[in-house]
This record gives structure tokens, sequence and C-alpha cells, in this order.
């Protein structure tokens, strides 16, 4: 067996070696993190925060398995929530995280809770601590960058989470071109649970210094954002319906004038242009 001890053989098997390890190394760092999410079962995920963000709209973070873990939700798609009702009843509703997969180690819900909401209900009585069983990706829509040349967007209330999460995505990277138009309607500006600060969509929570009178100024921001929001109250929200219905002959009009290559999106708008994607 001396051969095996000769210069040539040593250095081959130090090559081999090296080799193996420069392998796994380039297979271990650039395979993408799993998601957490599994399409057919619900999963649990324990609430590690809660935070209050008006008298009933709330923030939920629940932690994921290790802190580098990510939730694995395509931009643009959502999760089953389960919970129970106040008759101890099953529901599920349908949520849009605020989070995107960059954020490692949790995801976080912005939820609104009505009084007679049967899962506004279990959003209500969870405390820190608590499991809330989860299942996903659900959605027609995948967002990929550079898709389209603008996206004309239409969201109701909390109808605005889906398209903070594509916003979101959109805004955070300095390669995408794209273009937002954003009308979001609510009945009162208290109603209102993402608002504009420092040029970007960020939760009411994370908001310093802006008062009503500059937040609903509509206008063009220097961002690729056009934001106009729209109060019931307010004239404007009626300017911006024909018939009471929101179309897209409008949304043009207002929003990207002369320009068709828009794809359109609407979330708890009722009575809305067949043309946009309903979220
Ligand atoms: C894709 C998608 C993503 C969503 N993401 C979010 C999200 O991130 N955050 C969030 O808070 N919600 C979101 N929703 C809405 C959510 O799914 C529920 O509809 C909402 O939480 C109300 O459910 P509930 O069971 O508490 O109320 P329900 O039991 O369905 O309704 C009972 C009563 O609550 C009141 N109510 C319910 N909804 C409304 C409303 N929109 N406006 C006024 N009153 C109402 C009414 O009085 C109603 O009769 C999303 C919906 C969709 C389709």
């Amino acid at each position: 067996m001396d051969f095996l001890e000769t210069p040539e053989i040593q250095i081959l098997g130090v090559a081999v070696a090296l080799v193996a390890v420069a392998a796994a190394v380039y297979f271990f760092s650039s395979k993408k993190p799993k998601g957490c999410l599994d399409p057919d079962n619900f999963k649990d995920f324990k609430l590690v925060k809660r935070t209050l963000l008006s008298h009933n709209v709330a923030k939920f973070r629940f932690e994921l398995p290790t802190p580098t873990s990510m939730l694995g939700l395509p931009i643009g798609q959502h999760i089953s929530c389960r919970g129970k009702d106040v008759q101890g009843e099953d529901v599920i509703k349908p949520y849009t995280p605020t989070t995107l997969d960059s954020d490692r180690g949790y995801f976080e819900l912005v939820i609104k809770m009505y009084p007679q909401g049967r899962m506004s209900h279990h959003f209500r009585e969870m405390r820190v601590g608590d499991y809330m069983a989860v299942k996903g990706p659900k959605g027609r829509f995948k967002y990929q960058p550079g898709q389209v040349r603008a996206f004309g967007m239409l969201a109701g209330g909390s109808g605005i989470t889906p398209m903070f999460q594509v916003a979101r995505a959109i805004l955070e990277n300095p390669q995408d071109r794209t273009k937002l138009h954003l009308i979001y309607a609510n009945v009162t500006y208290e109603d209102i649970l993402l608002k504009v600060a420092n040029g970007c969509l960020c939760d009411v929570a994370s908001i310093v210094n802006s008062g009503p009178g500059e937040v609903l100024k509509p206008g063009v921001l220097a961002l690729p954002l056009q934001l106009v929001y729209l109060l019931q109250e307010n004239m404007r929200f009626k300017m911006q319906q024909e018939n009471g219905k929101f179309n897209w002959s409008t949304l043009e009009s207002v929003l990207v004038p002369g320009r068709g290559d828009m794809c359109g999106f609407s979330c708890r708008i009722i009575h809305v242009d067949s043309r946009f994607l309903k979220l």
C-alpha cells in the first residue's frame, strides 16, 4: 500500500477534499430556505407580540420556527387563518401579511377587529403565547418584478393589506421600475390602516408628525407611488365614482393618463369594473 503515500496521491486526496468542501459550501449557501407554509394542512404559529394601533386595529407578530426561517408566501398571495368565533365554532378567513419573505423569523398581520365579526372575536381574544392555525399560500395572482408598467390599485379599508405587500416589494427593489397608483377608500380618517410617512407606506404606529391635513392631500410622491386617500365624508370620494361604481376609465383618466398597459386590482371595494382582478 506504499503507493497511497506517494506525493501525487496525497495531493490528489487534498484536492478532492477541497472540491467536496467547496461543493458543500456552495450547495448550502445557494439553497433558498424552505417556506413554513403548507397549502393542504393548517400549521400552528405562536403569537409573540401584539401591538394596538387604534381602538379596533392591532398588529400581530407570529414567530417562525427559527430566526432565519421565512414564511414562504409569494407576493400577491394570502394565507387562511383558522380561529373560533364567540360560539366556539371554527371560522376560517383570508389575511395578507404586511411582512415579506425578506423579513426572517416572523410574519405580521394588521387586523381590523369588528364588534360583530366572527374571526375578529378570535383575534380580540388572542394573547401572546397563543397559537394561530395557518394554511397557504392562496390566491390567483403572483407578482413578478417588471411584469407590467404600472399597477392601478383600489383598496377599501382592510383591503389595503394585499396592496401594501405588493407596494413594499416594488418600493424596496431599486431595480423594479413598476409604477404604483393606489386609491385607498375609507369611511373616516381614523379607519385608515396604513398611511404614508417619509414617502413610504407604513403602519399607523410608525407614523410620526403626519396629521390629517398632510396625509389626506392627494398628490404625486417622489417615489414611484401615487396615492390618493378617499374618505366617504369627503367630496373627492363622490367625484371618483360614476353611478356609485369605480370603473377602469375613471382610474386610467385620473391616475394614468393615456396609457393602457396597466394591471388593476381591487380588494374590499364593491361594484368594481370587471377588469380589476379581485384580491
Ligand atoms: C385576500 C384578503 C386579504 C385580507 N387581509 C386582511 C388583513 O390583512 N387584515 C384584515 O383586517 N382583514 C383582511 N381581510 C378581511 C378578512 O378576511 C375578514 O373579512 C375580516 O377580518 C372580517 O372577518 P370577521 O369574521 O371578523 O367578520 P364577519 O363575521 O365576516 O362579519 C361580521 C360583521 O362584521 C362587520 N364587518 C366585517 N367586515 C367588514 C368590513 N370590511 N367593513 C365593515 N364592517 C365589516 C359587519 O358588521 C359584519 O356584518 C382580507 C380579505 C381578503 C379577501
